[in-house]
């Protein structure tokens, strides 16, 4: 079976999980696995929670990004892989893991997967979700607030002394790796047809095959 690697980049809150959602509710989860490059945040278990909530989070040196470039060969060669799982809400790897299929269509998804050249050389095609960053920060509050356990004070403050900084610095530049940028991610149906389509040519050239 011939994998394709799609990345899906963009700042947080840009709108690539909803994209990536809807591009895998499109083709099934036996066309499409998704791997989050946020399951492979760095373990802290040597720190206490409040030194967690210090950490910088933004920065490309927080992921175990060897770790997922050995997943996506696996992946790529046939292998299911056991993906780590995160929870935002204490700062930290869970003891689960769960175990990824590999599919036609492996989507990788991060705010800094292109920055990391390895991962970049992996993808067939790279989209970066392009969203202002006053509706991504509003998006980043609500969301967590409801969904990670924060305070809005808690939220406001990391998106000042990481979060934007680091948006800055990596995130944005990475942006001219892209092949394609969507602006407004999911909800961006001309963007979502152009990738089903793409996705559709792959996968009857692997039905032919
Ligand atoms: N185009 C859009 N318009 C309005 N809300 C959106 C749009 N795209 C995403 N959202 C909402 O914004 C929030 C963050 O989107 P999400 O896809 O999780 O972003 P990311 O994965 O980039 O952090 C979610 O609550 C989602 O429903
Ligand atoms: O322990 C953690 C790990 C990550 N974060 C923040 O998550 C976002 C990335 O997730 P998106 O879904 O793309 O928004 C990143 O900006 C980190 O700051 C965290 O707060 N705590």
């Amino acid at each position: 079976m011939k994998t394709i690697i799609i990345g899906i980049a963009g700042g947080t809150g840009s709108g690539k999980t909803t994209l990536t959602e809807k591009l895998r509710d499109h083709f099934g989860a036996n066309e499409v696995s998704v791997l989050n490059h946020d399951s492979y945040y760095k373990r802290h278990d040597e720190l206490p929670y409040e030194e967690r909530c210090k950490l910088n989070y933004d920065h490309p040196d927080s992921f175990d990004t060897p770790l997922m470039v050995a997943h996506l060969r696996e992946l790529r060669a046939g292998h299911p892989v056991q993906v780590p799982v995160y929870d935002y809400t204490i700062h930290n790897r869970s003891d689960k893991t769960v175990t990824v299929q590999p599919a036609p269509v492996i989507i990788v998804e991060g705010i800094l997967i292109f920055d990391s050249p390895e991962l970049c050389d992996l993808m067939d095609m790279k989209v970066f979700v392009d969203t202002d960053a006053d509706v991504r920060i509003l998006r980043r509050i609500v969301r967590d607030v409801k969904e990670r356990g924060r305070t809005l004070d808690s939220v406001v403050n990391q998106y000042l002394t990481t979060v934007k900084p680091m948006h800055e610095q990596f995130v944005e530049p990475s942006k001219r790796k892209a092949d394609l940028i969507v602006p407004e991610g999911g909800h961006n149906l001309v963007a979502l047809e152009l990738l089903i389509k793409w996705v559709d040519n792959h996968l009857h050239a692997v039905e032919a095959e």
